[in-house]
């Protein structure tokens, strides 16, 4: 069956979701038919990427809360401004859509959260669990028994060890690594390439080898 979908947010992350919608249609029967996108304040240049490939610009977030309610999935990286939208539109009745990208592997017992996005060449391996409303970017990898909380973005080619708790609201940056068994506190950011060794408080920035 097919259903509607909202994707919000019109920035480069808005229209890699787009692509995963597209990827999932062309190998399920259309799944998905994108009413189209929400941003509240698109740049012109984006907004012509939208007519380029056909998707319809339906306006700010009020004005789309405003209409009938559709399954949404919200393309937007930053953990905190995404957990404003989502908590919105939860609020007015709609339903987080979770899309995940044909070429995503999965092992035993993996759960995944409504709102989530899993991009092309994911690899998850066995006993995980993530939350809603999590990013998992290009050719990232989760390892074994790790837990993945609500709003977290792991941006491309990041790998995430064996045991790990990330927390929620956290962004690891792209190619960063997590060795294993280690916990990153709620809303901590993980700069790109680098190696956290040891737990990371919340709220607090690290990066480089070892990540400081
Ligand atoms: C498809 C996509 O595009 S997905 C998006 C991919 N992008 C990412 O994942 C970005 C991840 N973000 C980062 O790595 C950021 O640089 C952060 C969060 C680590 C730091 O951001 P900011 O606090 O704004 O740092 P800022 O740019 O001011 O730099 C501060 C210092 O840290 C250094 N620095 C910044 N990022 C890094 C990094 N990843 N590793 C090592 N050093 C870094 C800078 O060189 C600078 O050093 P200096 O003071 O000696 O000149």
């Amino acid at each position: 069956m097919t259903r509607d979908l909202v994707v919000i947010g019109a920035g480069g992350f808005g229209r890699e979701v787009l692509d995963v919608v597209d990827a999932i249609n062309a190998s399920t029967d259309a799944a998905w038919s994108v009413r189209g996108v929400v941003d509240d304040a698109p740049s012109q240049e984006n907004l012509e990427r939208l007519a380029k490939r056909g998707v319809t610009y339906l306006g700010g977030s009020a004005e789309v809360l405003d209409s009938q309610p559709a399954a949404y999935v919200v393309g937007i990286g930053s953990p905190s401004v995404r957990t404003k939208v989502a908590l919105s539109f939860d609020a007015a009745g709609w339903s987080a859509a979770t899309l995940i990208h044909p070429t995503v592997t999965q092992g035993f017992d993996v759960t995944i959260g409504a709102g989530s996005v899993l991009c092309a060449g994911v690899r998850l391996t066995t006993n995980i669990r993530l939350g809603r409303h999590v990013h998992v970017n290009l050719n990232s990898t989760i390892g074994h028994d790790t837990t993945i909380e609500d709003f977290v973005s792991i941006n491309p080619l990041a790998s995430i060890s064996g045991d790990c708790t990330i927390e929620s609201g956290v962004l690891v940056g792209v190619a960063g690594i997590v060795l294993n068994g280690l916990r990153i506190g709620a809303d901590s950011t993980v700069g790109g390439s680098a190696c956290v060794v040891r737990d990371v408080p919340a709220e607090t920035t690290v990066k480089g080898v070892p990540a400081r």
